[in-house]
């Protein structure tokens, strides 16, 4: 028998760890796998906030059971629909019967099309409240953050904010749940990749939930994923970083991503590394594309405000990993970033072109003239890499634009 975390004065942790799963959505890594959070809210109308994965149906009911026992359940409140958290919905119908879910309209929408749930639903608004007794459930709607149907609920007697995915992390909550039990440090780099993975395009929206929370007193934030934040200065953080990469701003750094066949186009990437550290850089992450995952590309492009692409001509197209990326950034709508590229080709180049118009749809500033090398690797060619190493340096440390990691 499981004992019963509390988060807080009657409210629970009813979440599992997936230490199984190598890719979350099918697509991103899970080095440290990751947590599916659920929450109790005891009162005299008991409520579970939203379920986990149906891989873990009968462990969390377990974990239900530890709190309640054969007590029943009011109601469910669902924040978001994506499966990783609405999967055990109709396992806790089958086991709860008589349980009412809350959600919006969207939702209610959803439910019926995921799991043709109409029954016992009950239909809330932005801001509306509901009663639970001792406790009362506050709704806030947080349309696409990440998905339209998303709403945070939060409790006003304890301030606990129930945030669905925002704020929330891979990596799973080996032993503690809450921030003040555990090494939060270990969950900031998840945080970032989770953001920028899952929730990256959606900077506008994440703005609209931020200006709508900005004053919600909040002693608790429990998100869907990773830790329960409860120290002061680490509410205040993982709100700055939302707020920081929801803007698009970024920290002092540089990201310098390639793909290579032949060698040719590494050593330019190395060229133009050394140079950049040499011109006082000090952080520089470089992935070749085809080795990294493109999910930790992704995490440091959005943490780094400098960002260097390159690669080879590819019949007459981008490298297809370096492809990807690029498609991947579009998606995401990464802006305010100082950008460089540099490439080869041996007949006919196709690079500069594509690149040119990535810069261009994006909102990047091209800092140097591109270092585009034909064959091999002449004087010249290596001046321009030196020429881009050393302008992205003077950029990223004249200070004005950067913002201070948090
Ligand atoms: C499968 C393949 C397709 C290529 N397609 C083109 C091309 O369309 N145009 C071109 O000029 N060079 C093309 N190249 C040549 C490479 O772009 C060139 O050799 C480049 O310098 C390789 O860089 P690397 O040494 O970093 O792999 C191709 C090479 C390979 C292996």
């Amino acid at each position: 028998m499981y004992k019963p975390i509390e988060v807080t004065e009657d409210i629970f942790y009813v979440g599992v760890n997936d230490r199984t799963k190598h890719l979350f959505e099918s697509l991103w890594p899970l080095p440290q796998g990751v947590s599916y959070n659920s929450y109790i809210v005891r009162d005299e109308k008991t409520t579970l906030i939203d379920t986990v994965d149906i891989c873990y149906s009968d462990l969390f009911m377990r974990k239900i059971r530890s709190v309640l026992g054969d007590n029943p359940i009011d109601y469910l409140v669902v924040n978001h629909m994506e499966p990783d958290h609405s999967g055990s919905i109709e396992f806790l119908v089958s086991r709860y019967p008589n349980i009412q879910i809350v959600g919006n309209k969207r939702t209610l929408e959803m439910l019926k099309g995921f799991y043709g749930i109409v029954d016992n639903v009950v239909e809330v608004k932005d801001l509306d409240e509901m009663s639970l007794g001792k406790r009362t459930l506050q709704f806030y709607m947080t349309p696409m953050v990440h998905w339209p149907e998303t709403m945070m609920t939060y409790v006003r007697e304890t301030r606990t904010l129930f945030s669905a995915d925002a704020f929330g992390t891979f990596g799973t909550l080996d032993g503690g749940v809450l921030d003040r039990q555990l090494c939060p440090e270990r969950y900031r780099d998840e945080m970032i990749r989770y953001y920028s993975n899952i929730v990256g395009k959606f900077g506008s929206p994440v703005q609209t939930a931020l200006k709508k929370l900005a004053n919600v007193g909040i002693d608790a934030i429990c998100s869907t994923h990773g830790p329960v934040w409860t120290i002061p200065e680490n509410i205040t953080g993982v709100i700055a970083l939302y707020d920081r990469l929801s803007r698009y701003d970024a920290e002092e750094g540089l990201v310098i991503a390639y793909g290579s066949m032949y060698g040719h186009t590494e050593e330019l990437a190395e060229i133009i590394a050394g140079e950049a550290a040499e011109n006082g850089v000090k952080s520089i992450v470089m992935h070749n594309v085809s080795k990294s995952y493109e999910s930790d590309i992704l995490r440091d492009a959005f943490k780094y405000k400098g960002l260097i692409i390159g690669s080879p001509t590819y019949n007459n197209k981008l490298y297809p990993a370096v492809d990807s990326l690029v498609s991947a950034l579009q998606n995401r709508g990464l802006k305010n970033r100082f950008f460089g590229y540099f490439g080869g080709f041996t007949w006919a180049d196709a690079t500069a072109r594509q690149f040119e118009a990535f810069a261009g749809a994006m909102e990047f500033e091209t800092v140097a003239e591109p270092v585009i090398m034909k064959q091999a690797m002449l004087a010249d060619v290596v001046e321009k890499a030196r020429n881009l190493g050393r302008t992205m340096a003077q950029k990223l440390t004249s200070g004005t634009e950067v913002v201070q990691q948090v």
